[in-house]
């Protein structure tokens, strides 16, 4: 017996329904107003008093499987230059009855680092340009005034960002608030003062700002879920994670609908969040670049379960797991055998459900059989995450890790 109050998924489905109808209901116009309508032409710039008082704003149009393609954006090459130090000063205090004050230049500040920073809302790396030059600092004053420090350059990069300089990895930004200093802003030069010693009563020497650290970095993006779900083109892996997340990612009848990795979040009625992560299909010979290759497979590197979806519609639908497993070995030896479930899609076509004993029979274990279309049986694949997430997080705590958390 599965208990119903555990998950929110389907009672959230069903509240977006809920408010479609009450949307629709909304915006007819009442009979007053097509009465109005009718009498004069002129009157139809005119909206409705009754209507207008209740039609909602226009909502926000969810991006396009396109354009998310365009603002999609996984690896990106920048340079970073820190900010210039500002300059020390030269110079001596004077004033009536104390003609020789002394060196009074004070120092530059230094320039502002560049750091890379973690931030959740950013998806991609879109926003990030391909050359960032730190704030300098400003040159040193007289009286001893010293020169402001350039402030600090943020960039913002998604949870999952890999920092390469070359082939060396200098960071892997996989927790939010991450940050990482790409480049060092160079320190303020010296003012004369700094110079003031006992056998050099009046030193003129100053130092100019050194230049800010230069470096050309490499960012890659690597999705960040919790599980990661591999199957076939057109096996409904879009349509899961409708089914279950927030996430719209396209779905259509055709292969490699899905470009784009999608990340959706299911929420558990006791807070917790597992994230799932849509990547786009994979077919036999992926690994010698077939299909889509297997490049976009560095976005499940990081889920520690899979879910492997199977698509139950087409002929001895159990070759596929093999397949998936073999192409999934062939790019990371060893990432077919993390925890991972078997979903076999589709059970609301009758040829499919009769190919249901087959499949487990060949398996040798249980496939969780459902339908991303209809939502038969999703509590099922639910409680398997959740029991999945539970696990992966005893292993984590126990080997002293910290646990993903969304
Ligand atoms: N009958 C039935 N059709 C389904 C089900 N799930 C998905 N489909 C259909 O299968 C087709 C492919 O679905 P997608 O969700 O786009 O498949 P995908 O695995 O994301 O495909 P790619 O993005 O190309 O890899 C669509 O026409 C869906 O309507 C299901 O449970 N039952
Ligand atoms: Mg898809």
């Amino acid at each position: 017996m599965i208990p119903s109050r555990l998950f929110s998924a389907r009672p959230q489905v069903m509240l977006e329904g809920v408010g479609f109808w009450m949307l629709a209901a909304r915006v007819v116009p009442g009979p007053s107003c097509l009465l109005l309508l009718r009498a004069s032409p002129r009157l139809l710039s005119v909206s409705c008093a009754d209507c207008t008082k209740h039609q909602e704003p226009p909502r926000k149009q969810p991006l396009s499987e396109k354009k998310l393609k365009q603002h999609f954006v996984d690896h990106r090459r920048v340079l970073v230059r820190g900010g210039h130090g500002g300059n020390g000063v030269s110079c001596f205090h004077s004033e009536p009855r104390k003609e020789f004050g002394g060196p009074d230049g004070g120092d530059g500040g230094n320039g502002g680092h560049v750091v890379l920073r973690v931030d959740q809302q950013v998806k991609s790396l879109s926003s990030v340009l391909s050359r960032y030059q730190g704030f300098d600092g400003e040159d040193g004053g007289r009286k001893n005034c010293f020169g402001r420090n350039g402030a600090v350059l943020y960039i913002r990069v998604p949870v999952g960002t890999l920092v390469k300089e070359g082939n060396e990895v200098l960071a892997d930004l996989s927790r939010p608030g991450d940050e990482f200093i790409a480049a060092v802003g160079g320190t303020g030069g010296k003012g004369n003062r700094f110079f003031l010693a006992n056998d050099n009563r009046a030193p003129t020497t100053c130092t100019p700002g050194q230049p800010g650290q230069e470096r050309v970095l490499f960012l890659e993006l690597k999705t960040v879920a919790h599980a990661g779900l591999v199957g076939f083109p057109n096996a409904g892996k879009s349509s899961l994670l409708r089914a279950i997340s927030n996430a719209r990612p396209a779905v259509a009848a055709y292969p490699f609908t899905t470009l784009n990795p999608h990340v959706g979040i299911v929420h558990y009625e006791d807070h917790q969040q597992i994230a799932v992560a849509d990547i786009p299909g994979i077919i036999q010979g992926a690994h010698q670049n077939r299909g889509l290759g297997l490049a976009f497979l560095r976005h499940i590197e990081r889920c520690p379960f899979l879910l492997f979806l199977v698509d139950l519609s087409v002929p001895e639908p159990w070759t596929q797991l093999d397949d998936l497993k073999y192409e999934l070995e062939q790019y990371d030896e060893g990432l077919s055998k993390r925890p991972y479930t078997v979903v076999a899609n589709k059970i609301d076509l009758p040829q499919a459900r009769a190919r249901l004993p087959q499949l487990q029979a060949h398996l040798g274990q249980e496939a969780i059989a459902l339908s991303a279309a209809t939502g038969e049986n999703l509590e099922e694949l639910l409680l398997r995450l959740k029991e999945l997430h539970d696990h992966h997080v005893a292993t984590e705590l126990e080997q002293g890790r910290q646990p993903l958390r969304w």
